[in-house]
Order: structure tokens, then sequence, then C-alpha cells
């Protein structure tokens, strides 16, 4: 935000955080993105918001910043969980905690994921026993604690304020809107909600799915001196989805004189890939 009306929006938005917040911000971080200041702007004027904002934009901060706000004016009691994040894998999960921790630290709050991987019943002993005021989930496995004790997890969530979608985009499987249906009759219809995604936001009939009313609208364009190169060819291929794997290592094994980077949305897929990999005799290092 580089204009004087873009000044003048920054000023307020810090105003708005507060010394606190500010102080964590300020030891790792110069300015704000521009995703940082408009949705983090409607969200503490109580709107609702629907964002689409290229990836590496800083979208995490967008949905942090604005809630420890509202949760530090909520005054929220040890086990009261004021807001629920929610975001398509396990590892998406624990990076957005790393993100949020130090602001939690500076603010007496806890947070903690509900996740794939871990046992439901560990899951639910923990909203048993641990005070918990943020709580980062895979919409799945919230669902599956739902299913086993839903009115305790309704009671552990009646004081949510803000409800966020992490990665909008991502979240197609089949049973999504089962889930999502379960998960908002479990949390306040009087909350704030942000969908945050890197890609084309839904449809507004799609909308509806995550309870949003009337949002803001906040689309950030790509920068134009980070579009790809004009040297630089783009290809792809058209398959079924489960035979992505084997098309691509396909694509690679016709070409062995050359380097790939592949990526993944999961560690776990770097590692099916890799035992794939090794299957075929192509082993060659692969990075998680
Ligand atoms: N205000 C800021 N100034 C400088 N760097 C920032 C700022 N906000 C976030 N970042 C850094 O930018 C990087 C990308 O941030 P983040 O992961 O939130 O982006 P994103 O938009 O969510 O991307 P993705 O769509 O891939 O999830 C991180 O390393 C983060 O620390």
């Amino acid at each position: 935000m580089t204009s004087k009306a873009g000044a003048v929006a920054t000023r307020t938005y810090r105003e708005k955080l507060g010394p606190e917040i500010l102080e964590v911000f300020d030891k790792s971080f110069n300015s704000f993105t521009d995703v940082q200041v408009l949705s983090g702007t409607h969200l503490l004027n109580l709107s609702d918001v629907v964002v689409e904002s290229p990836t590496g934009s800083g979208k995490t901060l967008a949905f942090v910043l604005p809630m420890m706000r509202m949760l530090q004016n909520a005054k929220l009691q040890p086990k009261e969980i004021g807001a629920l994040i929610l975001s398509p894998s396990r590892e998406l999960c624990h990076q957005i905690v790393t993100v949020i921790k130090p602001f939690a630290d500076k603010l007496n709050l806890t947070v903690e994921t509900v996740t794939g991987g871990q046992k439901v019943e560990k899951n639910i002993k923990m909203f048993k026993t641990k005070n918990v005021n943020i709580l980062v989930a895979t919409p799945g496995r919230l669902f599956q604690i739902i299913q086993h004790e839903k009115t305790l997890i309704a009671r552990s969530m009646k004081s949510v304020q803000l409800l966020v979608i992490d990665e909008a985009d991502r979240f197609n499987e089949i049973q999504f809107e089962d889930h999502m249906r379960e998960i908002l009759s479990c949390i306040p219809k009087q909350r704030r909600t942000g969908l945050f995604s890197a890609t084309q936001v839904k449809e507004e009939d799609d909308l509806m799915v995550f309870g949003l009313r009337n949002a803001k609208q906040v689309k950030v364009a790509q920068e134009k001196n980070s579009a790809a190169p004009s040297t630089l060819k783009n290809y792809f291929v058209e398959c079924p989805a489960d035979e992505k794997t084997s098309a691509c290592l396909e694509f690679i094994r016709q070409r062995t004189d050359k380097k790939f980077l592949v990526f993944f949305p999961s560690c776990n897929s770097v590692r099916f890939f890799q035992m794939k990999k090794k299957f075929l005799k192509q082993e060659k290092a692969c990075v998680e």
C-alpha cells in the first residue's frame, strides 16, 4: 500500500490492533502486506470476508492479526474457544500454529490442533482437560470428534467469535459439505467468518456452505514483478485424478537427462511418491 490512502488505512489498522500485537508483529516484519490491511480492517469492522490473494502474499497473518485483537477484547476464560481455524491438511494446521504462537504467548492465550494422524480419544481428552482458546483443525477430524461428543464440542465452542477457512479452494472432498454443516451446528451464528484462498473464490451459492453473510470481497492481484518469466513455457497434462502419480512418474522417466522439482500438498504425498519412485528403480533425492 503505497498511496496516501494506503498510508492512512495502514495507520488506522495499526491503531486498531493495539500495542501488544504490534510489538510481536514489529519484531519480525517492517510493514503489512495489502491483504493483511484489507482483510484485517474488514474483520475488525465486524464484516465477514472472502479473500482471494496469491500464494505467499501473507494470508496467514491476514487472519491471525485481527483474530488476536478480537480474542484480546473478548477476555476469554481458560476453557473457552474464541476462534476456530479450518485448514485442509495436518501440515498446514501446524504451520498456522507456528504463526499464531508468539502472539498467543504475548496475550496469554492457548492454541491447540486436532488433525488426522492423532487418536480421536486423545483429541476428546484434549477438549476435556486442556485450556484451549484457539483451535486449528482439519474439518474431517473435527467432524469425527463431533460424531463422538457433540455436546462437549458444542459447549467448548459456544464462545467462538471467528471462524476462518484457510485454503478454501482445496476443500473439495465429497463429504466436505456434511462436515461443514455439522461443524457450523456447534458454533454460534453470531460470529465473523473469513474465507481465504489463493485462487478464484467460489460462486455465491457455494459460500452458503461456509455460513457467510454479506461478505466483503478482498481480491489482491499478483504483483507484476513476481509473474513467471516470459521465457518459461508452461505445459499441462489432463488425466484422471487417480492416474496423476503414474502420469508424473512416466513424464520423469522419459526425461532422465533433466532435473525435476515436484511439489506436493503434504509430507505423506511426498513419501508416497518417493516409494513409487523407488519401486520403479528411479530413486533420486526427494526433499521433504
Ligand atoms: N507483513 C509481512 N512482511 C514480510 N513478510 C511477511 C509478511 N507477512 C507474511 N510474511 C511472510 O510471507 C511468507 C508467506 O506468508 P503466508 O504463508 O501467510 O502466505 P500465504 O498467502 O498464506 O501463502 P499460501 O497461499 O501459500 O498459503 C511467510 O514466510 C511469512 O512469514
